[in-house]
């Protein structure tokens, strides 16, 4: 949407250090109606407010726990990036803005997510446990969806999903570098996804689409769309977006609402309308103990709709805390928790998801999904002997996966129940606990890419080097994260190894799957994705 608003130049100049003795600057435009709107919310506290534009912004990186251990990390890598723990998210860490964490082989090998540090609250307030049915509905680019996994450390259903299609690549590429096993990847609206999840999940993250009052002094997009109505629409949007989430939350389960915007209407005033509509909801109180230093009780006053409890919602003040604007709420259903669903509706949603064979290649999945009964005639007239328990992968495409985990793995990895797996095309994933049936919905990741099923042998995914931990297969290397074989690695080039190895390689970075290599005659055959490939 255009910006009608006349816009003044406040002198905000943001220094970037690109090295010793150059700097750059730029000014930032805010809207005079914004500064407008803040000054009659704020009042004595707004020179202090457009103050904190001055600094520079506060840059964070989350450390992925599945892949390594959180002491050991931030004590090796304190000194590489500065580290400085975030105080709402355990995990959480300021780095040195020249230290570029985000372009280390590191970061490639999904060792940390780079998040904006405000944002980590959320799913710290949210607090999934292992082994729930989590949503989060508005996920790309995936920075709550990753943190969610993480805290679940691997076990339950995480469903991410994002209504626009290139975000939603962007949202699975981003689950399959973090490694994260658990997640199925969606591509829909809301109000298509609310129908076939009545009560279902045990917690919801709606980080829902906002103004980005929040994101001005880094975003120039939020501060060009900006203007009174932007908000308005904003907010009417989010309204629906929650009025599905509520559905979709099971009685007695946690749903958390946040967004990057100071807007009354999209905060405040928003959590107050959606509970005055859903009276089953209710706000939860944090102790106030428990409430982390620089994290602000939102203002009850800025809504219209009288509700004391709206001081139990947080907001994030860039001029209180070192992180840019944020506002969080975390709501609960009534009712009785629900029980978690048992191994029986697990396996026989397993076989109806094993339904869905027939297409491709990956990209085709969200198509090809709902066509699933004109699929499976097909197949059965090509009268292929399934397994009764493998659903949709028969014995022989069976027997090659089970080859390649005696040859590469440890022990049998995950789920040990055949049943979780199902084939798509010649793509072979390994399904989540507790997977629903999704026929009909569009979907990028049905779960852990395992591989593809080659005429005679299994080729392995990208995504499963990413989900091993280097103890899990039989045979690995690890080069340290400056080093020339990481370079050489990352850019496509071979390594080489004992004359002795043969066979497939997890190929690691400081102790960090990384990818694959395939040993043979002394070499290792660069298996990494041509598209990542990153030459230096
Ligand atoms: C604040 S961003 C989400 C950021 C993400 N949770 C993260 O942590 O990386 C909001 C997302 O909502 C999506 N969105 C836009 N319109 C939507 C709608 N009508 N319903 C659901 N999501 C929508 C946007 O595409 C965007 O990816």
């Amino acid at each position: 949407m255009e910006n009608t608003e006349k816009t003044e130049t406040i002198e905000i100049t943001e220094t970037i250090a690109r090295s010793a003795t150059t700097t750059k600057k730029t000014t930032v435009q805010l809207p005079e109606a914004f500064l407008a709107r803040m000054k009659g919310l704020l009042g004595a506290e707004m020179k202090v407010f457009e103050a904190s534009y001055e600094n520079e912004r506060a840059q964070g990186l989350r450390f992925n726990t599945r892949k390594g251990s959180l002491e050991e990390d931030q004590m090796r890598y304190q000194e590489k990036f500065g580290l400085k723990p975030v105080l709402w998210c355990r995990e959480g860490f300021y780095y040195e803005a020249e230290s570029r964490p985000g372009r280390s082989a590191l970061h490639e090998a999904g060792a940390y997510y780079i998040q904006e540090p405000s944002a980590m609250a959320v799913v710290s307030v949210l607090d999934p446990k292992p082994g729930e049915r989590v949503l989060d509905l508005c996920a790309a680019p995936g920075g709550k969806s990753t943190h969610l996994a993480d805290r679940m450390q691997g076990k339950g259903l995480l469903v991410s999903n994002e209504i626009h299609p290139a975000r939603a690549k962007i949202l699975a590429q981003n689950i399959e570098r973090m490694g994260i096993a658990h997640a199925v990847v969606t591509n829909e609206s809301p109000e298509n996804l609310a129908p076939r999840f009545p009560e279902f999940f045990d917690r919801i993250v709606v980080d829902a689409p906002c103004s980005g009052e929040g994101m001005f002094r880094k975003d120039e997009e939020a501060r060009n769309q900006w203007s009174p109505a932007h908000v308005k629409m904003c907010a009417e949007r989010q309204q629906r977006i929650l009025d599905q989430a509520g559905s979709m939350l099971r009685p007695g389960g946690r749903l958390v609402y946040s967004t990057c915007t100071f807007a009354p209407e999209e905060d405040e005033q928003g959590i107050a309308d959606f509970l005055s509509r859903h009276p089953e909801f209710s706000i939860v109180p944090l102790p106030e103990d428990e409430i982390p230093e620089g994290i602000s009780c939102a203002r009850s006053e800025w809504s219209q709709i009288e509700c004391p409890e709206l001081v139990h919602t947080f907001r994030i003040w860039p001029h209180k805390a070192e992180g840019e604007g944020h506002y969080l709420a975390l709501l609960e259903k009534a009712g009785v928790s629900g029980q978690q669903g048992d191994l029986d509706e697990f396996n026989q949603s397993a076989e109806r998801a094993g339904d869905w064979i027939g297409a491709q290649t990956q990209n085709d999945f969200a198509v090809e999904n709902g066509k699933k009964s004109q699929k499976k005639d097909k197949k059965k007239e090509k009268g292929r002997k399934r397994d009764a328990f493998s659903a949709g992968i028969d014995r022989e495409q069976l027997a090659l996966w089970q080859e390649f985990e005696k040859e590469t793995l440890v022990e049998p990895i995950f789920c040990e129940n055949p049943a979780s797996r199902i084939l798509f095309g010649e793509q072979l994933y390994q399904l989540p606990e507790g997977m629903p049936d999704l026929s009909g919905l569009r979907v990028l990741r049905p779960g852990l890419h395992l591989g593809t099923i080659k005429k005679n042998r299994l080729e392995p995914a990208h995504a499963l080097a990413l989900a091993l931990r280097p103890d899990q297969v039989r045979r690995s290397v690890d080069y340290p994260v400056d080093s020339q074989e990481i370079r050489t690695y990352l850019g496509g080039g071979t390594l080489s190894c004992d004359p002795s190895e043969k066979g497939w390689v997890l190929v690691c970075v400081d102790g960090f799957s990384l990818g694959w290599a395939k040993a043979t005659g002394g070499s290792l055959k660069n298996h990494y994705p041509k598209g990542l490939r990153i030459f230096s």
